[in-house]
């Protein structure tokens, strides 16, 4: 399974990581940055659409190879901030997708909305390292990490101000998350419709694991979404949001897809918080 070799990467990668971070640093460092912003909030909270846009910058995957070739990220930001997305994840993994710390770091500069870390976190190291490139919120995948590391990172990422979307892809997985103390206060729930063996996307999985949240947990639908009749399905199913790449890495005008793409979701013209 192609998550098995990223972890292998990642190991390695968090080797020299650990060698050229110092936590201590870190901390002083960060104690010097201006505060996060709020990423959970952002999509919570927005009053225009009944559902929440986290718009993904993404060069390339490994099932779908290069994605977007004439790939400018901080233009690639700027649209999405214009066209309203009340978020932005940034791909930062080299290796199987083409990202770079940097991206997440020019975004930051030009954008200002709250920009998510999207990585495969597996050591705290990271964490450091994500606020540090000017990241408000980290991705922590139940997939690759036991419960007692989300629940340590999730603690960690909250000491740093960062916002932690946690990701899960089966009813397994998401009761080991539900069961850790503080994750829905503190974490917002992401299910990644891509089954991660055979990489096909179904967008039944988000209605599947819905029903077994609490009420009134907020849940990200990610991966898979291309259409508008997409955001009518999931948000029927009570989605408070969708997590965003393909479908507008591949247009030519990236604003002109988040309106057509997101139009299922708008709120009627005067009918939002009179
Ligand atoms: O490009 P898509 O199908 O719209 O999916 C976006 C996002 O959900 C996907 O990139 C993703 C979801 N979870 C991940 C974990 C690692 C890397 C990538 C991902």
């Amino acid at each position: 399974m192609y998550l098995d070799r990223i972890v292998v990467t990642k190991k390695q990668e968090v080797e020299q990581l650990s060698q050229s971070l110092s936590i201590s640093e870190a901390e002083r460092t960060i104690a010097t940055m201006p505060a996060t912003r709020g990423f959970r909030d952002a999509l919570t909270k927005r009053a225009n659409r009944r559902v929440g846009l986290i718009a993904e910058v993404k060069k390339a995957s490994p099932s779908k190879g290069l994605i977007r070739p004439d790939f400018h990220p901080v233009t690639i930001a700027q649209a999405y901030e214009q066209a309203g997305a009340d978020c932005i994840s940034v791909l930062t993994d080299v290796q199987y997708f083409q990202g770079n710390n940097s991206f997440l770091t020019d975004i930051r500069a030009a954008v200002n909305l709250p920009l998510l870390r999207k990585d495969f976190i597996i050591d705290e190291h990271q964490i450091y390292e994500a606020r540090l490139i000017g990241a408000d919120a980290i991705l922590l995948i139940a997939a690759i990490l036991t419960k007692e590391q989300i629940d340590r990172y999730i603690k960690t990422a909250v000491s740093l101000g960062l916002d932690i979307l946690i990701e899960v892809h089966d009813r397994a997985e998401l009761e080991t998350v539900l069961a850790i103390e503080g994750s829905v206060e503190h974490g917002l729930i992401g299910v990644n419709n891509r089954d991660l063996k055979t990489f096909e996307t179904s967008l039944s999985t988000t209605a599947d694991l819905i029903r077994l949240l609490p009420a009134g947990v907020p849940l990200i639908s990610e991966s898979g979404i291309m259409s508008p009749d997409d955001i009518r399905y999931v948000s029927d199913a009570g989605a408070a949001g969708v997590l965003v790449g393909e479908y507008f890495m591949r247009q030519a005008d990236i604003a002109a897809a988040v309106h057509t793409l997101m139009a299922p979701a708008n709120r009627e013209a005067g009918a939002s918080h009179e």
